[in-house]
């Protein structure tokens, strides 16, 4: 689908968490600096990068989850912290939904498969009477695949295998007509041989016009599901724009680094990049200047430890922050 329709707008997001609670200073870690990215109609947007590097931060905001230092978050061109009112609240909750990593952690391990269905069919007002729940929730959990459906939604969560569990849970999106999902490494905890059905399963939901985020520390899925990418290292956007062309034409050092650690798709994109390289991961602070790839980076100049690049257009609707490419 094009970009012209976009859904949710991230603008400058900062994010500082406190830390060393226990000293008379209060110091802060920058978990995001200067990130922007926007959510499209139809189409998904990869976040990839080491652990750490501010990946779920991003989506809990746009969840209302955490709030936010500075910056703004955009849902249909409003700012999301103007909703207040208990409806508007409820109503933005219901149209932006998470799916987690584990998917048995969001489910109620003493609650059948039908209450979990029905609980926001009926919170949401998407069915009115109560008559009309099994045949809504059958039709629910034939489309993610979990047949015979009567018999799955007598079941409970630990009767199902974490593929399975995945699917109710997106069935719930489903259920309550999530407009965008951010999915926070949904296929992670999953059996290799299970993912490609759940991200099958999220693709049809992208072709139905949800907006999504993904989030991941798997390339070739990122490339799979996503039509845009953005990677972040230690709370900052370094690169991003279309799937293919970022990752065909890497312009960023330590995209550079992730697509040569591609090779060995089994381990994390973390153990992939370790060794062999010079520099820490750095712990960024609001008082942290630079790029925070400049310690690890091979082709460092003396201006990278001064200031944060802008973002440059290095092919259309490609953006890099680095000054290689100034
Ligand atoms: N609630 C919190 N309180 C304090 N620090 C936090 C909190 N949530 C996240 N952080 C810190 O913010 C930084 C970014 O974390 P985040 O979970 O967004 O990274 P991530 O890229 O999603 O990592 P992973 O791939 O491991 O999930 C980390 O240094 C983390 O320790």
């Amino acid at each position: 689908m094009s970009k012209n329709n976009p859904i949710i707008e991230v603008k400058n997001l900062v994010k500082d968490f406190p830390i060393n609670a226990n000293s008379l200073k209060k110091n802060y870690m920058r978990a995001l600096n200067d990130v922007s990215f926007t959510l499209y109609k139809g189409r998904a947007l990869a976040i990839v990068g080491e652990s750490g590097s501010g990946k779920s931060t991003s989506a809990k905001i746009i969840a209302k989850m955490y709030s936010r230092t500075q910056g703004i978050v955009q849902y249909h061109g409003r700012d999301i912290d103007d909703f207040t009112q208990k409806q508007e609240l409820m109503e933005y909750r219901e149209s932006v939904q998470m799916i987690f990593q584990d998917p048995f952690g969001s489910l109620n391990p003493t609650h059948t498969i039908f209450h979990h269905l029905a609980r926001p069919l009926l919170l949401h007002k998407k069915v009115t009477n109560k008559a009309e729940l099994p045949e809504r929730i059958y039709s629910l959990l034939e489309r993610v695949g979990l047949t015979p459906a009567k018999e799955t939604a007598e079941k409970f969560p630990h009767q199902l295998s974490g593929g399975q569990r995945q699917r109710v849970n997106i069935a719930r999106n489903l259920a309550v007509e999530a407009e965008v999902i951010l999915a926070d490494e949904p296929t992670s905890m999953l059996d290799v041989s299970i993912r490609l059905g759940v991200l099958n399963l999220m693709e049809d939901m992208k072709d139905d016009g949800i907006s999504m985020m993904y989030i991941t520390h798997d390339i070739a899925t990122a490339r799979y599901l996503a039509e845009d990418i953005g990677v972040m290292y230690v709370g900052h956007l370094v690169e991003w724009g279309e799937v293919d062309e970022v990752l065909q034409k890497p312009a960023h050092p330590y995209t550079q680094l992730l697509m040569s650690a591609v090779p060995n798709p089994e381990k994390s994109i973390h153990d992939n990049l370790e060794g062999g390289r010079k520099g820490e991961i750095p712990l960024w602070t609001p008082e942290s200047i630079g790029c925070p790839f400049a310690g690890r980076c091979l082709q460092a100049m003396d201006k990278c430890t001064d200031a944060l690049p802008e973002p440059k257009e290095v092919a259309p609707n490609h953006f890099v922050r680095c000054f290689l490419h100034d």
